[in-house]
């Protein structure tokens, strides 16, 4: 009998992801999942077991009022009739922004919160949100332990060169360096590794993480040496609705000439830039690929344009490659990018498998390339269910 579970959260600001994992000894398993989208317009709540049979179908009326708590009162009520006779023991929670000094998922406390809180600027995107779920949990279930864990953690690894800008040393120590994000999915993508292919986990790789944000992590034996993201979730390579990489000088420029706020500014860079700020169509890559208009083609070139110079700089960073890990949503299912991305990389000695890039095979790259290319689905819940149980005194 299942005795414990795990519920983990990761709540954006138009959706909020969740999972349930059974506690088993020291087996974690995953047992139910869903998402609640379209937040602030119409919210819908489905979710599947882990056979991705459908459990649960919701759709709220009238969602453009609602607040997380009333989505939270229906995930616990699902929570509750899926916990097999098991007894929650914690929440587990996705938080962005980790700031300089918290390097370890960590049980919430009332002085945790505020450091999190003073982070807020340095995420507008996430940070809020993720810190709105916590709060909503702490006034539905008060009994219950919370664990935050942070997308900047696993970048701690990287040397001083690779987190800091060429700027004043008083803005340094005040903390205006480089982070990075997207940790938890490349520490689940790098556990992975290790147990699949140990040789290549051991050496030089460049994990793609492209999702809405996007980012790179240089990897070497299995610790980041260095990302794209930087101070905020900004930096870097073109993503859904954020530009990426800027001429800082393009801020002054919007802000003494075009007379821009600050709030206008933020609203640009991170909500109408990107691949829907180019094409003017789209933030999502599916409907950009399936697209004949010429500024969706526009949209994808620079995005595969931009990640293919970044992946340069990596390379360089690393001294050469071994491997190269597509995940997240595009890394996973778009084979075009994948296609466009590694036919670019020929120079590295890198040949794809057409073949095994169309099926979206665990190993794309043909026998004989210098570089092994994978596939690998990322999977930020379950890194974040096995961080909820240790800190709770589980071992898993
Ligand atoms: N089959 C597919 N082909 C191309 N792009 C896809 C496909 N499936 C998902 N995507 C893209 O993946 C992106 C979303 O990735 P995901 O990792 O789910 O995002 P996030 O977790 O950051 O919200 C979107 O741009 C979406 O269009
Ligand atoms: C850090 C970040 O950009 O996260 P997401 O891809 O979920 O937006
Ligand atoms: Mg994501």
């Amino acid at each position: 009998m299942v005795a414990q579970a795990i519920l983990t959260l990761n709540a954006g600001s138009s959706s909020i992801k969740f999972a349930l994992f059974a506690l088993d000894g020291d087996a974690l398993e995953c047992t139910a999942g869903g998402k609640i989208e379209g937040i602030g317009t119409s919210p819908h709540l489905v979710a599947r077991d882990a056979a991705g049979r459908l459990l649960d179908e919701y759709r709220w009326d009238d969602g453009s009022e609602l607040h997380h708590e009333a989505f939270f009162g229906r995930l616990f009520d699902f929570a509750e009739q899926h916990l097999d006779g098991a007894t929650l023991l914690g929440v587990g929670h996705r938080v962005v922004h980790g700031g300089a000094h918290l390097q370890a998922p960590a049980r919430v406390t009332p002085s945790l919160l505020g450091a999190l809180q003073a982070l807020v600027p340095l995420a507008p995107l996430h940070q809020p949100h993720n810190l709105s779920a916590i709060e909503a949990v702490a006034k539905l279930r008060p009994e219950l332990a919370q664990v935050v864990c942070f997308d900047t953690a696993f970048h701690h690894s990287m040397p001083s060169e690779a987190s800091r800008f060429a700027l004043p040393p008083a803005l340094t120590s005040e903390g205006v360096r480089r982070y990075g994000f997207h940790g938890i999915s490349y520490e689940y993508i790098a556990g992975q590794l290790g147990r699949i292919d140990p040789v290549l986990a051991g050496g030089r790789t460049i994990i793609a993480h492209l999702g809405n944000g996007a980012s790179l992590c240089a990897l070497r034996a299995g610790r980041s040496i260095d990302t794209t993201m930087s101070f905020t979730t900004l930096d870097g390579l073109v993503m859904g609705t954020r530009c990426g990489g800027i001429d800082p000088g393009v801020l002054l420029y919007l802000l003494q000439h075009k007379r821009m706020t600050p709030s206008q500014l933020s609203h640009l860079f991170y909500d109408k830039s990107g691949l829907l700020g180019v094409s003017g169509l789209s933030s999502d890559m599916r409907e950009l690929l399936a697209s004949k208009d010429s500024r969706a083609d526009e949209a994808v070139d620079l995005f595969v344009y931009r990640l293919v110079r970044e992946i340069g700089g990596m390379v360089s960073v690393l001294g050469g490659l071994d491997g190269l890990v597509f995940t997240a949503g595009i890394g996973e299912n778009a084979s075009e990018i994948r296609h466009r991305v590694c036919q670019r990389l020929a120079w590295l000695g890198l040949v794809l498998d057409e073949q095994a890039n169309a099926a979206h095979a665990a190993v794309i790259s043909a026998v004989g390339s210098r570089v092994t290319v994978r596939v690998m689905a990322t999977d930020e819940e379950a890194m974040i269910a096995q961080h909820t149980c240790r800190v709770l005194g589980q071992s898993v």
